[in-house]
């Protein structure tokens, strides 16, 4: 049906190639600035029906805050979700994805959930391993299964610009080790933090990303998971509830399937049992979201009626 309807996607690419005039490229992470503003594209990889991509699905982008998805999955596997979860919350903040201000006033300082900057930090100083390069290799060796593609790996420059620009993050992270919230090297939790951000990937990527979050956990083809499928449940529910930052609420009305954004313009969506998609669209509005990737996502959730809570 994906392949067959490429038309559709295409119609669907070329209806929303306005928005992208309606946003910014970030450039608070000086090496982001160097994105093009008109660049959109996204790949649909389905469980039965192959993989199409439409538009500028050659770009490649960082992963920047999608990656806490993937981190959340290992700490999880590391530790399990009771540990994982006395450290950070569930709970959607509705503040921006930076923010510092509830980290004082919240209930043992916790940071409110895994997909703002401060629980993400708190996540990665969870990730096992000797040191911070043992611990990025598991990441991206997760990565490299899910995808088929062992070429993922870090952007050394966005990585360098990052660590030079971060205090926000920094802030984040000492405040956490003061309050016992991180309990290792903070040093290394925020080195770790600042190479996921910077792992660099294409739309085909996400959506194998996706396809196997989609299919519980298990890589296409193959018959048992490769991780718990209680534990995927756990990211596709965080997801939903926190994925778009402090938009998440109105995304999920809109779109409504389980989504994870950075502000590299990515988009990371699930549709669980059925299929995963990657978007690329460097433009971002002010809440760190692609302008023109969730419209593309709105669409396409419409025309194949993928909205999680549907009439059957
Ligand atoms: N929203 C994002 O994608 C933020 C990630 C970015 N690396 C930061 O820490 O600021």
């Amino acid at each position: 049906m994906i392949q067959a309807d490429k038309k559709t996607l295409q119609r669907i690419l070329d209806d929303n190639r306005k928005y992208t005039a309606d946003g910014k490229v970030a450039d608070y992470i000086p090496e982001l600035g160097h994105a093009n503003p008109a660049a959109l594209g996204f790949t649909v990889a389905t469980k039965n029906d192959g993989i199409a991509s439409v538009g500028d699905c050659g770009t490649t982008f960082t992963l920047q805050s999608i990656s806490k998805v993937i981190s959340l999955l290992v700490a999880l596997l590391d530790h399990g979700p009771k540990k994982v979860f006395a450290k950070v919350g569930m709970e959607p903040s509705g503040d921006p994805f930076n923010s510092i201000i509830k980290l004082e006033t919240m209930d043992h300082h916790k940071p409110l959930n895994p997909m703002i900057n401060a629980g993400a930090i708190a996540i990665a100083s969870m990730i096992a391993g000797n040191h911070v390069e043992e611990r990025f290799q598991r990441v991206c060796e997760l990565l490299h299964l899910m995808t088929a593609n062992t070429h993922i790996s870090l952007n050394e420059q966005v990585y360098r610009s990052e660590k030079a620009t971060g205090d926000r993050n920094r802030s984040l992270a000492y405040f956490m080790k003061s309050t016992g919230i991180i309990e290792t090297d903070v040093e290394e939790a925020l080195d770790l933090y600042f190479q996921l951000c910077s792992i660099q990937v294409r739309c085909s990527d996400l959506a194998k990303i996706g396809l196997f979050l989609a299919n519980w956990g298990r890589i296409e083809g193959k018959d048992s998971p490769l991780v718990d499928p209680c534990i995927v449940q756990i990211l596709l529910t965080i997801m939903m509830t926190s994925g778009m930052y402090n938009a998440s609420g109105e995304f999920a009305i809109h779109v409504g399937i389980p989504a994870k954004s950075g502000v590299s313009g990515g988009i990371l969506a699930v549709v669980p049992n059925k299929m995963g998609i990657g978007v690329i669209g460097p433009a971002i509005d002010d809440k760190g979201n692609s302008v023109a990737g969730m419209r593309i996502l709105e669409d396409l959730s419409k025309e194949y009626g993928l909205h999680v809570f549907s009439e059957g």
